[in-house]
C-alpha cells in the first residue's frame, strides 16, 4: 500500500523495514504532521485488513489503540506498507474440555493483514516472526482474535498448530498452550499484577523503537508484557454485534456464565424434545394406524379367532396380511432406530462440556422416571401385547 510519505520517518523500521509503533510510548514524541501521516497509514492498513476480512467494522485505526497497551508491529519500505500485526494482552475465560473454566492473560493476535499485492511470499511470516522475538513468546502461547481460514492456514503451515477447543468468545488458544512449557506459564501470570496496579508504572519504561541488534543480544522481557489493560468491549465493539456479545462474556462472573450456559443448554434439550416427540407421536400414529387395519382385516376376512366371522376368505389375503404384518414390523423397527437415535442424540449432549452444568438435571430425571433409556428421551412405555411379530409398547409422555 503506497503512501506519499516516507514510512520509516513515523516508526523507526530495522533493516529489514520491519518495526513497531507503541501508542502510549509514542504519546508526544512525534509532531502533528508526522501524527496525520501516522493516521493514514493505521487508518488506511486497518480498513483494508478489515475487508480482507470481511468484517462489517474496522478494528484498527489510530484512535481505537490509542489508550491501549496494544502494539501494532508494521512492514514497510520506503513509502509503501507491505502490513501490519496488532497484539494486545486479554483477559480471558477458557473452557477446557470437562467443560473447567480457567482464567487466562495470553498475548492476543488481534488484527493481521498483508497487502494483497504481497499475500504468500513470506510478508506475515517474517512480521510474525518479528513480532514474537519483540514480545518474546512463541505462537503456540499465543491466542488469536476470530482467526480467518488464511490465518489458520498461516498458523498450520508454519507452527503446526491445529488443534483447539471452539470457545464462545472466539478466541483461539491451541492445545499446546497448556502443554508447552507450563511452568514458564505460571511464572508469567504469577508476574502479572493485579487489575488496580496503574499502568503508569510501566509506561515509562515502554521502549519505543525494538532494533533487531539490540533484541537480539538484549534478552530481558519488555514491560509491557506484564500490563492488564483490559479492553474486551471496547474491541469487540468494532465487530459485530454477536461478536460484541460474545466478548461481553468474558468480563461476566463466572456464576453469571454458567447461568447462561445452563439457559442455553435448556433450549437445545426442548427443542431435541419437540423433535423427538414429533418423530415419536408420527410413528405411533402409523403403527397404531397398521393394527387398526390388521384387527379390522382379521375380522372382516374371517382368519382371526372370531367365531361369528362374517365373510369368507378372499384370493390373495394371505399376501395382504403379510403385508400389514410386515408394515408393523418394520415401524416397530423405525421406532427402535428413533430410540437409538434420541439415545445418541442424548449421550452426545451429556458429553458435551457445555452440558456438564446440566448433568445434574438429567441425573434428576433418570431417578424419578427409572433407569430405563427411555426415562432420558422424554418418554415412558408399557407393554401392550406380545406376538409372533414382536412386542407391542404404548409410549406416553412423561
Ligand atoms: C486474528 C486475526 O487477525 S484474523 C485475520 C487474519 N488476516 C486476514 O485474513 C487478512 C487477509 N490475509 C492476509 O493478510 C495474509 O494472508 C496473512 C496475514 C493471513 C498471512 O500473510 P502472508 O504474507 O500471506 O503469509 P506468508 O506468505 O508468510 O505465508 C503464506 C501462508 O499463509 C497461508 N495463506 C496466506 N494466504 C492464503 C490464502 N489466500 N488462502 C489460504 N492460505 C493462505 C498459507 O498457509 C500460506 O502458505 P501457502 O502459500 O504455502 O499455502
Amino acid at each position: 500500500m503506497e503512501f506519499n510519505f516516507i514510512i520509516n520517518k513515523l516508526v523507526q523500521l530495522d533493516q529489514q523495514g520491519l518495526g513497531v509503533y507503541v501508542p502510549k510510548a509514542s504519546r508526544n514524541k512525534i509532531s502533528s504532521q508526522q501524527e496525520q501521516q501516522l493516521v493514514q497509514v493505521l487508518n488506511t492498513m486497518g480498513e483494508r485488513s478489515a475487508i480482507s476480512q470481511g468484517l462489517k467494522q474496522v478494528i484498527t485505526n489510530y484512535d481505537k489503540v490509542q489508550g491501549t497497551d496494544q502494539r501494532v508491529y508494521i512492514v514497510a519500505e520506503g513509502r509503501t506498507c507491505q502490513g501490519f500485526l496488532k497484539v494486545g494482552q486479554k483477559n480471558l475465560f477458557y473452557r477446557d474440555m470437562m467443560g473447567n473454566i480457567k482464567e487466562i492473560k495470553p498475548l492476543c493476535v488481534l488484527d493481521f493483514y498483508v497487502h494483497e499485492s504481497c499475500q504468500r511470499q513470506g510478508y506475515g511470516k517474517h512480521l510474525f516472526e518479528y513480532m514474537l522475538q519483540c514480545e518474546q513468546t512463541s505462537p503456540e502461547k499465543l491466542a488469536y482474535d476470530r482467526p480467518s481460514p488464511k490465518l489458520i492456514a498461516f498458523l498450520k503451515k508454519h507452527y503446526n498448530l491445529v488443534k483447539y477447543i471452539a470457545q464462545n468468545n472466539n478466541f483461539v488458544v491451541f492445545d499446546q498452550y497448556f502443554k508447552s512449557d507450563a511452568s514458564q506459564l505460571n511464572k508469567q501470570n504469577q508476574n502479572t499484577p493485579s487489575y488496580s496496579q496503574p499502568y503508569n508504572d510501566y509506561s515509562s519504561q515502554i521502549p519505543t523503537s525494538y532494533p533487531q541488534q539490540q533484541l537480539q543480544s538484549n534478552s530481558k522481557s519488555y514491560p509491557y508484557k506484564q500490563e492488564n489493560n483490559i479492553d474486551l468491549m471496547q474491541h469487540s465493539s468494532s465487530r459485530n454485534n454477536k461478536e460484541f456479545l460474545n466478548a461481553g462474556r468474558a468480563i461476566l462472573s463466572k456464576e453469571d456464565i454458567y447461568k447462561k450456559d445452563n439457559l442455553s443448554q435448556q433450549n437445545i434439550e426442548n427443542t431435541l424434545n419437540n423433535i423427538n416427540t414429533s418423530q415419536y407421536s408420527i410413528k405411533s400414529q402409523q403403527q397404531q394406524q397398521y393394527q387398526k387395519d390388521y384387527q379390522l382385516d382379521k375380522y372382516e376376512n374371517n382368519w382371526g379367532t372370531d367365531k361369528n366371522a362374517k365373510k369368507p376368505p378372499f384370493p390373495g389375503q394371505d399376501r395382504q396380511l403379510d403385508k400389514i404384518q410386515q408394515k408393523i414390523q418394520q415401524t416397530e423397527r423405525e421406532l427402535d432406530v428413533v430410540n437409538q437415535q434420541i439415545i445418541k442424540q442424548r449421550q452426545n449432549l451429556s458429553q458435551d462440556p457445555l452440558t456438564q452444568n446440566h448433568r445434574a438435571q438429567n441425573v434428576y430425571n433418570t431417578n424419578q422416571f427409572g433407569t430405563s433409556p427411555w426415562a432420558q428421551t422424554g418418554f415412558n412405555y408399557y407393554q401392550t401385547s406380545s406376538s409372533n411379530y414382536g412386542n407391542h409398547y404404548t409410549y406416553y409422555k412423561k
